[in-house]
């Protein structure tokens, strides 16, 4: 684990190949970076550069089409919460945060005869796709696919860290994980106050990876109201422990509060941030993590308010129709009243 100037760890994965895979020195850096800090720099990846620049690119391309483009496929119009979501219509914490998105996850059809079935099943569907952008869905599904192996390779790398079997998640992502990938677009402050991209949270799959064009502005919460800049480093991305990751370790990972300042008046920022979680019908794996480790562990710090459930399919919608009422109301109303007990039906 080297640190950069600005203190976070930086992983390098090409070391894992080139030393073996039970190489202790790359295991050991990596495992503290993932208890110690929860969020670090992702060299080594083995993803070209140039398919980074498409993927920013296409970005770019989307978030400049005229927002009647644009909101022709909003999320609302997808029951699988996919599509756009115009700057304004997210909170965090209560606070209005200023980004504008779209959201798309793993291409698949939707599926029909529901009525007797999980409710998590409405998440499995489409995508809604740009017409006027030809390349887009291709350019974006091959990040996803390359960025998706990425991460299932440090997945392996973190289970062996913690002394586990190698495929300990396998289970729970190598079928069909949960994925969603956000492009995401920052605009500037309208004013000299420090503006709110996104405001302070921790995510709540298991592991994230975020590319960042070269603006800045996402930072890390290392200890109570001490913030960490993460500025873009070249030819890296950004990887964060989620909050299932936390719970299967019983809190040995942190999942790290981050946040993103808006950029200064003017300028502009686009990041793309790719989240995976575990399968719907699976629940949370707790690792037999051993007690040298367990020792150490900061403990689990979950938001009363927002519970965890074990059960992942659950999880996951309940965590979609909090985000977006817009799209619950209009596709789920029959989850709404009153939400928890009936998405726990299923259970
Ligand atoms: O845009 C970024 O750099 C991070 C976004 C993020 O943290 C999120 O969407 O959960
Ligand atoms: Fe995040």
């Amino acid at each position: 684990m080297t640190r950069t100037a600005y203190s976070l760890p930086t992983i390098d994965l090409s070391l894992w190949d080139k030393r073996g895979k039970s190489d202790a020195a790359f295991l050991d850096s990596l495992r503290l970076a993932a208890h110690e800090y929860g969020f670090f720099y992702l060299k080594g990846h083995g993803i070209p550069l140039s398919l980074n620049a498409d993927l920013l690119r296409q970005a770019q391309h989307f978030f400049s089409l005229p927002l009647e483009q644009k909101e022709k496929i909003a999320m609302v119009h997808s029951p699988h919460f996919r599509g756009y979501n115009r700057a304004g219509l997210e909170l965090t914490r209560g606070r209005q945060d200023w980004r504008e998105q779209i959201d798309i996850g793993s291409e698949k059809a939707a599926l029909t005869d529901l009525e007797d079935k999980p409710a998590y099943l409405r998440l499995q569907g489409p995508n809604q796709w740009p017409e006027a952008l030809p390349e887009f869905k291709k350019t974006v599904l091959a990040w996803q696919e390359q960025t998706l192996n990425v991460l299932r390779q440090l997945l392996e790398a973190l289970s062996l860290s913690l002394a586990q079997d190698k495929t300990a998640f396998h289970p729970v992502v190598n079928d069909s994980p949960y994925l969603l990938l956000k492009l995401i677009h920052y605009p500037g402050s309208q004013n000299n106050e420090e503006g709110q991209g996104v405001g302070p949270h921790k995510d709540s799959d298991l592991l994230s990876l975020i590319l960042q064009d070269n603006e800045g502005g996402l930072e890390v919460e290392l200890t109570s109201g001490q913030w960490l800049k993460a500025p873009p480093q070249p030819d890296t991305f950004i990887v964060n422990i989620g909050e299932l990751l936390e719970v299967a370790t019983s809190g040995y990972f942190r999942a790290a509060i981050h946040r993103v300042v808006s950029p200064r008046s003017g300028h502009d920022r686009l990041s793309a941030a790719f989240f995976l979680g575990a399968q719907l019908d699976s629940t949370i794996p707790i690792l037999p993590l051993p007690e040298s480790l367990t020792k150490s562990s900061i403990g689990l710090t979950q938001d009363p308010e927002n519970p965890l459930f074990s059960q992942i399919g659950q999880n996951t919608l309940k965590g979609r129709l909090r985000s977006h009422p817009d799209v619950a109301a209009r596709h789920h109303s029959d989850l709404l009243s009153p939400v928890l007990p009936k998405v726990l039906d299923h259970a």
